[in-house]
């Protein structure tokens, strides 16, 4: 073999072993899908998940954990990866609604909301609107609570600064949004996905079966030893072992037929309100052993 035709062997093998950017949620509540998580073709950037959403939808990225409502806002552009969410069927234990007087006794008039978050304020809207039949004023604002609720009536958060808040004897009440949303509708609700930019999905089909595949072996690894992520939780964010081993069996990771019963009905909602332009499909992305 000369040294020409190693050389293009070797262009060759970069041709077909594109590098895809992978996003990945900055919060505990994603880490059983990302902890054990490693590819060869992969970079993984960490961020909230606002800005994933909209790294995923400006094409900066092409796979992404992301909000489930940004899914539903870029259907037409992006494939589902089968299997992969973050979500629970009742308590979510880290996206509340934080109230300076109980609901039932007095309605609030200004809600304070998370910036880093799009699937959760939306559904606090059809919560509000259609179960309580309220209409507050929302006010995007940085995750911090005592800042927000200076000039509201209660602040939404979400991730880590939630779970944080939650554990302060601050005398606020709070609402779990999984929680009602599973009290309310009987269903399980998804607040996030992971998807892929189909134009990737076409033109890297190597590397993106790998980081597939890669994705269950690492939810699989976590969700069956979760004391490396119990460990790293009580570390970096506090807390105790028992309340990380509830926290993370609480989750769901799955995205079967509950979840998407769910989540459809969340899309209906928020179409009915005008939160979405469009009614949603949900489309996967099918995982080709060949292609890898
Ligand atoms: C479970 C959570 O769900 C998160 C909520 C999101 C949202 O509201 O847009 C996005 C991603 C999820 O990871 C959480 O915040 O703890």
């Amino acid at each position: 073999m000369n040294s020409k035709s190693t050389r293009n062997e070797t262009v060759n093998l970069g041709n077909h072993k594109e590098t895809l950017t992978v996003g990945r949620i900055d919060y505990a509540n994603a880490w059983p899908l990302f902890h054990h998580l490693t590819a060869p073709n992969m970079e993984i950037v960490s961020r909230v998940p606002s800005v994933l959403n909209r790294l995923l939808q400006e094409g900066d990225i092409q796979v992404s954990a992301i909000s489930s409502f940004s899914y539903g806002v870029n259907a037409d552009k992006y494939l589902l990866l089968p299997h992969l969410s973050v979500g629970s069927e009742g308590k979510v234990n880290s996206i509340y609604l934080f109230l300076k007087e109980p609901i039932e006794k007095v309605q609030p008039k200004r809600i304070a909301v998370s910036t880093t978050s799009a699937t959760s304020v939306n559904l606090l809207k059809i919560i509000m609107t259609k179960h309580f039949g309220l209409e507050p004023e929302y006010e995007a604002a940085e995750p911090v609570l005592e800042d927000m609720l200076e000039h509201a009536d209660a602040a939404l958060l979400i991730g880590d600064p939630a779970i944080h808040a939650s554990w302060e004897q601050n005398g606020l009440h709070r609402i779990d949004l999984g929680e009602l949303w599973n009290e309310w509708t009987g269903l399980a609700m998804t607040f996030a996905v992971v998807a892929v930019r189909k134009e990737a999905a076409e033109a890297a089909p190597e590397a993106l079966a790998a980081i597939y595949k890669a994705f269950l072996a690492g939810k699989r690894q976590s969700l069956a030893d979760l004391q490396p992520l119990i460990d790293k939780a009580c570390a970096e964010l506090g807390g105790d072992a028992a309340y990380w081993h509830m926290y993370f069996t609480s989750l769901q990771y799955d995205f079967g037929p509950k979840q998407q019963e769910g989540l459809t009905l969340y899309f209906r909602y928020a179409k009915e309100l005008g939160l979405l332009e469009h009614d949603v499909e949900l489309r996967f992305y099918q995982y080709d052993q060949s292609a890898e």
